[in-house]
């Protein structure tokens, strides 16, 4: 009765047996939690094991709990893994007094840094540019068949790095990104549901191996992403390198003019050369898989629904003055048809099956039902975005939604949403707003074979994963 509605639960396991049964009932998590939707409303408990975790399925209450009440929900809950590798440091798996400074310096280092803005307009249309030189030099007749993952991988890797240390990849150091990728993709492998809850004492004993494989290669990625960081650090210390703390060129500059001005003024020893290792980490995690995902999974949806890219294309050639020049993100506020197919794109593409979770320290109450201390919340976004309260026949891709109610984009957060939502949000958006409609004014876009699914290959699992081997064919227009 301290909870909102959820099934009747048992000791010890709590709902584990019924949420594994549901998700095999209806061929997935996202599914299954809105099966529990509709059986219990909006918002509803699960206990898995001895914490209840509730969640939350609409916006309107999500914006009441995360951003009304958002002081309140500051608080990840980690596995505890991620908290052991992490030491509180950075920006994902981070708590309290350093997180929030942290997150306070990045979103006013991407500001300074022009994001959102010209500057990194300029440097994402740099990277297409580069990138569509070589579409259109391996073209044959027109045609270059377009392995969309490779393509986007390396696009957006490209503009992170570049926004985080001022290296973009090319040919000469394309093998440093392969490198950095596949010891993410191999860390990634490596967990399993049981690494993910068992306590550390209990990892270490049990699987000592294990634990120490799991902890090496997140510290490998880490000293990998940030290696760049220190050398600079060492010709900062050298002389060789003088920091422009009114204009830095990259966030690792951005932060060591921060570390210098703390350093003369004595008032926090947060900035550290740990601490950034570990925010530079997370914005490379957290920045490049999503976005690159997003992307890959539009492109997925464009060969389904050629009419959609007909309508795209239609709109960008009158803004542009038929292609004259390029997309600019000054016209977002025209582009009405390329916003609402972004913003279906994104509901689809919807990256977590189960959204990170908050604590709850206080007893409350969340439209209308008690909520006790000691849970743990969360805007359950996935089910949020197939909720057909909101969204009428969600399963359908139908961008025209938006254009019949604008009300709804608001509802559409796949970059989460209150105090722990996504830092990289603007740069996200710039990149897929900018990518999306110039390759949309540069190619014809055509299915390599079959055409192909756009079905969560990995529903099971907590986050999306479209079709990632998928060849398209790019036709210069
Ligand atoms: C389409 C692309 C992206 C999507 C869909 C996405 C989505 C999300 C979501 C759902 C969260 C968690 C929100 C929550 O806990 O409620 C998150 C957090 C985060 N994202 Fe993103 N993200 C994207 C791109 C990026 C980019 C480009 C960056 C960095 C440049 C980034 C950095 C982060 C960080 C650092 C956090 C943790 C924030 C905190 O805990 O304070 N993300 N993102």
């Amino acid at each position: 009765k301290k909870f909102p509605p959820g099934p009747t639960s048992l000791p010890f396991i709590g709902n584990i047996h019924q949420l594994i049964y549901y998700c095999w009932k209806h061929k997935g998590v996202v599914p299954a939690f809105d099966y529990f939707r509709q059986t219990y409303g909006d918002v509803f408990t699960l206990w898995l094991g001895p914490i209840p975790h509730v969640s939350i399925c609409d916006y309107e209450t999500s914006q009441e709990v995360f951003v009304k009440n958002g002081n309140k929900y500051k608080d990840r809950f980690l596995p505890p893994i991620f908290e052991h590798v992490s030491e509180n440091l950075g920006l994902v798996s981070a708590n309290g007094e350093s997180w929030a400074e942290m997150r306070r310096f990045a979103l006013g280092a991407f500001r300074t840094m022009g994001v959102g803005r010209d500057l990194m307009e300029e440097r994402i249309l740099a990277e297409l540019d580069a990138r569509c030189a070589k579409i259109d030099a391996d073209a044959v007749n027109g045609k270059t068949i377009v392995h969309t993952t490779e393509f986007f991988d390396l696009t957006v890797g490209s503009v992170i790095n570049s926004v985080l240390i001022g290296k973009r990849f090319d040919s000469h150091n394309k093998d440093e990104f392969l490198k950095l990728k596949g010891l993410i993709d191999s860390a990634a492998d490596l967990f399993t549901i049981f690494d993910l809850t068992v306590p550390i004492w209990l990892l270490k004993k049990l699987c000592p191996e294990r634990y120490a494989k799991i902890v090496e290669s997140q510290v490998e990625i880490i000293n990998f992403v940030s290696r760049e960081a220190n050398e600079r650090y060492e010709k900062v210390k050298s002389g060789e390198f003088t920091i422009n703390s009114e204009d830095p060129q990259d966030f690792v500059e951005a932060y060591l003019a921060k570390m210098e001005q703390e350093k003369e003024k004595g008032t926090t020893n947060l900035y550290t050369m740990e601490c950034l290792k570990h925010v530079i980490g997370d914005l490379w995690l957290a920045g490049q898989d999503t976005t690159a995902t997003t992307l890959v999974s539009g492109f997925n949806q464009f060969v389904n629904h050629p009419e959609v890219v007909k309508k795209c294309r239609e709109e960008l050639m009158k803004l542009t003055d038929n292609g004259s020049r390029p997309l600019s993100l000054k016209d977002r506020a025209e582009s009405h048809y390329l916003n609402a197919t972004i913003a279906e794109i994104q509901r689809h593409a919807s990256i977590l099956n189960v959204n990170f979770w908050r604590y709850n320290h206080e007893a409350t109450t969340i439209k209308g039902y008690p909520v006790d201390s000691g849970s743990v919340i969360t805007a359950q976004l996935g089910a949020l975005h197939v909720n057909n309260d909101i969204f009428k026949n969600a399963e359908k891709f139908y961008p025209e939604r938006f254009i019949e109610d604008p009300k709804l984009l608001n509802q559409v957060i796949p970059f989460g949403i209150g105090k722990r939502s996504c830092v990289g949000e603007n740069i996200a958006r710039s990149e897929i707003y900018l990518m999306i409609g110039n390759l949309l004014l540069r190619y014809d876009i055509k299915p390599f074979g079959d055409v192909p699914s756009t079905e969560d290959k990995l529903p099971y699992s907590a986050g999306k994963l479209p079709d990632k081997t998928v060849k398209l064919e790019f036709c210069k227009l």
